[in-house]
């Protein structure tokens, strides 16, 4: 086993809560366990973690109900340091093979839900989801027994979606990840599952939750935008303040394992054995789960298209495929195998000897050491998944390839093509003749070529390993965590302001600086307002009970006033034209001095190319949403909807932001912010924040001060929250 046994009591404990266990269990008598190790990429990667103190918690592949088989297997289970759930026969059924394998996994991979025409279907789909749910409560219920204060729990997989709820449920304080395997597929795609909302739900309930490719993180989040109307923001998905952090790990394989492997004897012999066998003829491998996914007839009929074109090669070739059983008991699967099964006789016998046949297919499984061997000897790998999670076998191949170079090709449907694609050659498995000319390409490549592509993919595979993955996952959810309470501090614990300590501070000061926000701040009533149907716009006023205070304020000499606001100059200009302030139009782009003229503060940020492009995004979206409107300001853009119905405006936000956010993606010149009933464009740094320092510089310039300011008093609207936010602070 590759979990590591020494007790370290430094090491960081994690729980690996997956549906398969890295071994799998036979019962050869009552309390007598035999155990082999489980097939498939999420057992291949997690075997190489190492720097933890790893338990892992799931399903040994067996149904097991009697209490001498469940204590016994948990027994031998524990020597490996496996914790079983025991899941029984119809719960295997109906969450395994129904709604894991039969809905769920043909979604991820663009394959549709099924389509059978009887109402009992929709039916058994609910019955499956229900025992989904039971199971994810059983692996939960694992968890919680054995969980200390201080692991880290990390769910795998589309068996698991529920679970982070269900666990977050039970302890808040759990640190939880969840990281996705296969493809998270377009929006477009989730949105057909019934049970979308939900499943999208209880992942949120993680602290982290990771995917292999930018591509499906971008998926996902686009649909808790789209589904949940949640908000989307580059740092993952927000819900009322809190954020589950969205972010990519590729994985990787413990690329030294292979390497070592090569030297070992048993290596060895079956290297020359297979050399033997394979003498005269170039070798092209296989290695998939017998899966749709994977593109068997798809690879089957490519080749079959090159031998067609190239009958000289007939004798000199053959494609070993390795088609590991999987799924048995799901009926799609075992049509697939008689498909295969189909193609693979037709070609044989077209393009067969009497000693010879182009295509070796085997229905089984390999150990690892004849898999290296395999490996190490091929000439060209094919890979041709219609849609593939990463694909591993694509990393152990170019792993074990340091002396022969081999050739990859490779379905730039799988992850691993956006890690791989410098080295290989890239194929659309759906295009057979572009895979056939593929072959031919690879099998005639010219050594420095093949040298070249295979130090590209080495580089990658060797400096790209499961530790890293791991430790990937681990640190950021570590920091997610921290990050999380210090934001639940920052937001909801703010210390309201000391009222009586702020007038004592006032008074004791001679030097003072009062930065006063506008709307929302020192405004009366709600503008614009609806009279038959219109929008009117009466105008922001200045609330009638500030008028003196603010005067008597404006006009000590040892009080310096600046109102500084989102709104424009000539608004700033008729409210506070009379007052003795300075004023610093939209966020303190404009100052003016408070008997000068306006300035310019930040011209290098004037650059105003996008308000085309943006502009017409807002306006598409004022168009459709009854009761919003558009204001254009000279630095910014904001869509108001205060007014439009709140559900269906709050959708449209959500999705106004995510094509501002694509768009933001490509061209990062602008800054996007969500008010608490707008959406407001600004170029990229134009903040209060930012120009706040330019503002206080001005200031210092043109005013004589005797002495240091020693009181700051900033009143302003907080973003997010509909609530004022008041902060004072005292300077000495
Ligand atoms: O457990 P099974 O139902 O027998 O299936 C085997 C595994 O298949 C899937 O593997 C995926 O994970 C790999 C590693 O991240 C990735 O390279 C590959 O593209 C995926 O298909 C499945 O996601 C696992 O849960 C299964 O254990
Ligand atoms: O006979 C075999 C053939 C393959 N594999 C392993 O199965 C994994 C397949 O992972 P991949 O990511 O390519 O696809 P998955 O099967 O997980 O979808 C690889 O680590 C292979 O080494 C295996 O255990 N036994």
């Amino acid at each position: 086993m590759g979990c590591e046994k020494e007790e370290n009591p430094y090491k960081q404990r994690l729980l690996v809560v997956a549906n398969r266990l890295p071994v799998s269990a036979v019962r050869m008598g009552d309390d007598n366990w035999k155990l082999n190790i489980s097939a498939g990429g999420l057992v291949s990667s997690l075997l190489g973690l190492k720097g933890f103190e790893v338990k892992w918690i799931g399903w040994a592949g067996v149904s097991v109900t009697d209490e001498v088989g469940q204590k016994s297997l948990t027994k031998s289970l524990a020597k490996e340091r496996c914790i079983p759930v025991f899941l029984d026969e119809e719960t295997i059924d109906q969450y395994y093979n129904g709604y894991c394998n039969k809905i769920l996994w043909p979604m991820l991979h663009y394959l549709g839900l099924p389509q059978e025409d009887r109402l009992s279907t929709t039916q058994s789909t609910q019955s499956q989801f229900d025992m989904y749910k039971k199971a994810n409560r059983m692996f939960a219920d694992v968890v919680n027994k054995h969980y200390q204060q201080g692991d880290i729990v990390w769910c795998h997989d589309y068996h698991l979606m529920f679970l982070p709820q269900v666990l977050k449920e039970f302890n808040t304080q759990m640190t939880v990840g969840w990281f996705l395997h296969t493809p998270f597929p377009s929006s477009e795609i989730h949105r057909t599952l019934p049970t979308r909302s939900e499943l999208l739900r209880s992942v949120l309930a993680a602290d982290i939750v990771g995917f292999h490719t930018y591509d499906y993180a971008r998926h996902f989040v686009s649909a808790c935008t789209k589904i949940l109307g949640l908000e989307g923001t580059p740092e993952g998905v927000e819900d009322q303040g809190k954020l589950t952090r969205v972010a990519t790990f590729p994985i990787g394989i413990d690329a030294s394992r292979f390497i070592r492997a090569l030297d070992l004897p048993e290596v060895q012999e079956y290297i020359t054995d297979f050399r033997e066998r394979f003498a005269g003829r170039k070798l092209i491998l296989g290695v998939d789960r017998l899966d749709m996914i994977k593109g068997i007839p798809q690879k089957l009929l490519a080749f079959e298209k090159f031998l067609e074109e190239n009958p000289d090669w007939c004798s000199k070739v053959v494609l070993l495929q390795i088609a590991v059983p999987t799924r048995t008991d799901v009926p799609e699967y075992q049509k697939l195998k008689s498909k295969v099964h189909e193609i693979v006789g037709r070609v044989n016998g077209r393009f067969g000897t009497l000693t010879s046949v182009p295509i070796h297919h085997l229905d089984r499984s390999l150990d690892f050491h004849a898999l290296c061997g395999l490996y190490a000897l091929t000439d060209v790998a094919l890979v041709t998944s219609l849609r593939d999670g990463m694909n591993l076998v694509s990393y152990e191949f170019v792993a074990c390839q340091a002396l022969k170079k081999g050739v990859l090709i490779l379905s730039e449907f799988a992850g691993a093509a956006q890690s791989l694609g410098a080295g290989a050659i890239l194929v659309n498995p759906w295009n057979i003749p572009e895979v056939a000319s593929a072959i031919s390409y690879a099998l005639n490549m010219p050594s420095e070529e093949r040298e070249k592509r295979h130090q590209l993919n080495f580089m990658h595979v060797t400096t790209h390993t499961a530790q890293e993955w791991a430790k990937m996952f681990v640190s950021e959810l570590d920091e997610t965590v921290v990050e999380a309470q210090l934001r639940a501090t920052q937001l909801w614990a703010q210390p309201s302001l000391p009222v009586n300590v702020a007038i004592e501070q006032y008074v004791k000061s001679d030097n003072r600086l009062l930065i006063l926000g506008f709307n929302g701040t020192l405004t009366s009533i709600e503008n614009p307002i609806i009279i038959d149907d219109q929008i009117i716009d009466l105008g922001l006023s200045l609330h009638p009970d500030l008028h003196e205070p603010l005067r008597r304020i404006s006009s000590d000499p040892n009080t310096t006033v600046v109102v500084l606001s989102g709104s424009e100059k000539h608004v700033l200009d008729e409210i506070f034209g009379g007052y003795n302030m300075w004023l610093a139009a939209e966020n303190g782009i404009f100052l003016r001095h408070p008997t000068g003229d306006w300035m310019t503060m930040m011209p290098e940020f004037l650059g105003m190319e996008w308000v085309g492009s943006i502009k017409h995004i807002l306006e598409y979206f004022t168009k459709r949403t009854h009761y919003s409107f558009l204001e254009q300001r000279e630095t910014s853009l904001i869509w108001n909807y205060q007014f439009a119905e709140a559900k269906f405006a709050r959708h449209q936000a959500k999705d106004m932001l995510l094509h501002l956010w694509e768009g933001q993606v490509c061209s990062p010149t602008v800054d996007v912010y969500h008010g608490a009933q707008s959406v407001e464009v600004r170029a990229v740094g134009v903040t209060k924040g930012a120009s706040i320092d330019r503002i206080l510089a001005k200031i210092a310039y043109n005013k004589v001060m005797n002495a240091p300011i020693n009181y700051v008093l900033c009143v302003g609207h907080f973003l997010g929250k509909t609530s004022i936010h008041i902060s004072s602070q005292s300077l000495v």
